[in-house]
């Protein structure tokens, strides 16, 4: 019987990952290419270069090409079943920006099957080195931007968010008047998701309305640019980005790049890629009341919602597969590099060795609290290593076990007090579904239970982005909610039960964090 599959893409920050699944929501290929190992020419570090500013960080955007040349190679290697791919739907990491040069869509249109992408598309970015989401250098474009439209609060309720230094907008500010040859040579400007989108499609795919929330262009209501924003940034900005599309947009079919080189169907449709953020919503199939965390490259916690209230801290974004809702997320960018450079430093970076220590020091540290910021943060917008012992007195250093069991609580006591903040209410039953790699580590989640004291649940598919977007995929070609396609896929798996003895020392530490995060804060000020 002719199969019929679906794939998932995701352009993260590390790898770009594919999932594919059958009809009846089953994985049956997973597979990825890691920058900083498989593609060593480029010499990214957590698949990026952190410039000696240290504020400006960037991706080879060749180098994205390159790994999808690699991963559809590994595909082709493993005889994977190109022609029974029915559509396919992709992710990337939201707020990076790509440039394509004048005549891009020539080639991308005119590709030849004999040659790699990568060969063919490597002389048409006017910039090489994308922008990406860990850019904290984009602080005076912010201020412009929120000057301009009045003020940060009136930015956040037209687009969702106050100005971020790493939302494309401010990105594109910057390129406009640090590299104004670049800007005028560039023909079409794409987010890593509609970028991938445009790799399949042999064309520009367009940008969807739930990535396209993170750019601080985009008006949330109406899912039009808001000129205003566009002006503030840069001359002829809307024509560059093109329009925007619902998510769940079919934006046409594989080119025959795809179809003479890898034996795709020429039927295969094309889903607007969209945000990894929005794509894990999809992928955990998160319901109304619960709560996500994805512990990855960053850290990102977010929830359905429904009645959207832009505020000051964190993002509203639109539902990528319910556009008629929204998503909220709070971001943290001190995520696993932070937790593997104490993983390496103090348990000869083994994680079981980790999850050991983590278990030699108790449940609230004897109140010693650590907040790591190795680079800029985003939630709070500060940087530094700061340490406390139980009487908030700033100390050097803390012996292994504390540290280890430090980073662990001090990231999940800011995701709290930031839920909090954003009005999320720990008391409630709600779920806390995890995702991302340190998800499968048990000891790691069962701190996250205690904090939250709240069910964690996990499903054994780290890669939420990538399936979110199978189911995507999937979900496009109907004409029922997304609950109805999804809803024979796995349950998700009670990980960790909190423990109620916990939940007192919790409390005091989240106000203890609270009270010391703002100091900090402060001082950077
Ligand atoms: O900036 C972020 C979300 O706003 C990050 O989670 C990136 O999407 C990671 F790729």
């Amino acid at each position: 019987m002719k199969d019929e599959l679906y794939l998932g893409f995701d352009f993260s920050t590390q790898q770009v990952k594919v999932i594919a699944i059958d009809k009846r929501l089953n994985i049956v290929y997973e597979d990825g290419v890691k920058f900083d190992t498989d593609l060593p020419e480029f010499k990214t570090r957590g698949g990026v270069h952190v410039h000696e500013d240290n504020l400006t960080v960037t991706a080879p955007t060749v180098m994205w090409v390159k790994a999808m040349d690699l991963l559809l190679d590994k595909m082709k290697l493993a005889n994977f079943s190109f022609k029974d791919v029915i559509a396919l739907s992709g992710s990337g990491q939201q707020h990076g920006s790509v440039y394509w040069k004048q005549g891009a869509c020539g080639v991308l249109k005119n590709l030849k099957p004999s040659l790699p992408l990568h060969e063919q598309l490597k002389d048409y970015f006017s910039i090489a080195d994308s922008p990406i989401w860990m850019d904290s250098s984009t602080s005076a474009q912010c201020r412009h931007l929120e000057d301009t439209v009045g003020g940060a609060q009136i930015l956040a309720d037209i687009t969702g968010s106050k100005a971020y230094e790493r939302f494309t907008g401010n990105q594109i500010a910057k390129v406009y008047q640090c590299n104004r040859t670049a800007y005028e040579a560039t023909e079409r400007i794409s987010l890593v998701s509609s970028f991938g989108a445009s790799l399949f499609l042999g064309d520009y795919a367009s940008i969807d309305e739930s990535d396209g929330s993170g750019m601080n262009l985009m008006d949330l209501y109406r899912r039009v640019w808001s000129e205003q924003c566009l002006q503030a940034c840069a001359p002829d900005l809307g024509k560059k980005l093109g329009q925007i599309v619902p998510s769940r947009q079919c934006v046409g079919f594989v080119s025959h790049y795809y179809v003479e080189a890898f034996g795709f169907s020429s039927e295969c449709r094309v889903i607007s890629f969209t945000g990894d953020n929005p794509a894990s919503l999809a992928g955990m199939r998160l319901c109304d009341g619960d709560i996500s965390v994805s512990l990855g490259t960053s850290d990102t916690l977010f929830l359905w919602l429904r009645d959207p209230k832009p505020a000051l801290e964190g993002h509203i974004f639109v539902n990528p597969v319910q556009s008629t809702d929204y998503m909220a997320l709070l971001c943290f960018k001190n995520g696993s590099l932070t937790r593997e450079r104490i993983r390496d430093h103090c348990a000869e970076g083994s994680w079981d060795r980790f999850a050991e220590m983590l278990a030699q020091a108790s449940p609230g540290n004897d109140g010693n609290i650590g907040i790591y910021f190795d680079v800029q943060e985003i939630t709070p917008n500060t940087v530094g290593v700061h340490r406390f012992n139980s009487e908030d007195e700033k100390v050097s250093q803390f012996e292994s076990a504390v540290e280890v069991r430090a980073v662990i609580e001090g990231q999940f006591l800011a995701k709290r007090v930031h839920a909090e903040n954003l009005g999320y209410d720990i008391g409630s039953k709600s779920r806390v579904l995890a995702t991302g790699g340190a998800s499968m580590n048990k000891a790691i989640l069962q701190v996250l239970a205690d904090i939250f004291a709240a069910v964690v649940y996990v499903q054994d598919v780290a890669n939420s982005a990538c399936l979110g977007c199978a189911y995507r995929a999937k979900h496009a070609l109907t004409e029922v909610p997304f609950s109805e396609v999804v809803r024979d896929a796995p349950e998700f798996v009670c990980a960790a039960k909190p423990n109620p003895d916990t939940f007192e020392t919790y409390n005091k530490l989240a106000a203890r964090y609270k009270h010391l995060e703002g100091l900090i804060s402060i001082a950077k000020v």
